[in-house]
């Protein structure tokens, strides 16, 4: 009840829908312009869409990593720069890029997925000294693993989708808690958030503070995701065959269900 009154005092906006691609600049601006167009002014700008990867470096075509840098980086970065003029003339607004722990610390087969988020922290860091000024404020989040369809959706060394839900994203947080601690950080005017677990927040300072021992534990992570389990031997012709470990389909089971042992991938 209280509730109920509380909402009908304030003045809010009748939920309207725009949708587009983000690797489309075109769409972005005329996105953002239709959108200041319904409303007249954005307050709080929360750039969330994104897709992740999963795959070797040698084997990635260079279009999925300009794919996954499209969608995550330039993407935002075209859509905040569209509605940063009237945020500036109005003297208000707020700007949220959700990141991710991977735009802090790089774990192997992640590149292109790392890297568009390590430019995201980088780009609205630079935001946030830059429109300090306009009295606009930006907040980067960067969650661990969360329940969504991250994994199904991720895109695979050669273009095509990953289809698997991850073992770490079906055990990761909920949505509509994630929602919830944004909204409060937004509430607070926070300029960087972590939601993500003990390890992965401790990786975090690891990853600064003694990078020789973070960059061997990403070492041997990358050894263990790879490490094949089991072995098959086929004739005729005499071949030998492993199936690759579990831990590594998780990491990329676009990768053959079989391959040849000798020589082993790298
Ligand atoms: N899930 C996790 O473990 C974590 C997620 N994150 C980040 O959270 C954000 C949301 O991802 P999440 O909900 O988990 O993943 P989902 O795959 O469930 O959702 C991704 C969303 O992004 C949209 N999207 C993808 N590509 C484009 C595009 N080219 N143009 C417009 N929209 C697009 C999708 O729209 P559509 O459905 O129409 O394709 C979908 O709504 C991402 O930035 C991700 O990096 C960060 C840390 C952990
Ligand atoms: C002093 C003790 C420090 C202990 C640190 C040990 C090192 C632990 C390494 C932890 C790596 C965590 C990786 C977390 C990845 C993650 O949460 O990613 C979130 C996402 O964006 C999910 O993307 P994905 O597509 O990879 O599912």
């Amino acid at each position: 009840m209280r509730l109920a009154s509380v909402l009908a005092q304030v003045q809010t906006h009748k939920p309207y829908t725009v949708t587009f691609d983000l690797t489309d600049p075109g769409a972005i601006v005329g996105a953002a312009a239709e959108i200041l167009q319904c409303f007249g002014y954005v307050d709080v700008l929360i750039n969330n869409a994104g897709i992740s990867y999963r795959g070797t470096i040698v084997d990635t075509s260079l279009d999925v990593d300009r794919r996954v840098m499209e969608t995550n980086y330039f993407g935002p970065v075209a859509l905040t720069k569209a509605l940063l003029p009237s945020m500036i003339r109005r003297r208000q607004g707020h700007v949220v890029a959700i990141s991710s722990i991977q735009g802090k610390i790089s774990v192997p087969f992640r590149s292109a997925y790392a890297a568009s988020k390590h430019a995201t922290q980088a780009f609205f860091d630079c935001l946030r000294a830059e429109v300090e000024r306009h009295d606009i404020e930006v907040t980067v989040v960067s969650p661990g693993y969360i329940q969504t369809s991250l994994s199904l959706n991720a895109v695979t060394a050669d273009g095509s989708k990953y289809g698997v839900m991850d073992e770490t994203t079906a055990q990761g947080r909920s949505p509509s808690q994630v929602a919830r601690d944004v909204l409060a950080a937004v509430g607070k005017k926070k300029k960087d958030v972590v939601l993500a677990d003990v390890a992965p927040s401790l990786a975090v300072y690891l990853r600064t503070l003694a990078p020789r021992l973070f960059f061997s534990l990403m070492a041997s992570r990358a050894r263990k995701e790879r490490k094949p389990k089991r072995c098959y031997v086929l004739e005729p012709p005499i071949r030998t065959w492993l199936v690759s470990g579990d831990s590594f389909c998780s990491a990329a089971p676009r990768w053959p269900q079989l391959v040849r042992l000798q020589p082993p991938h790298p």
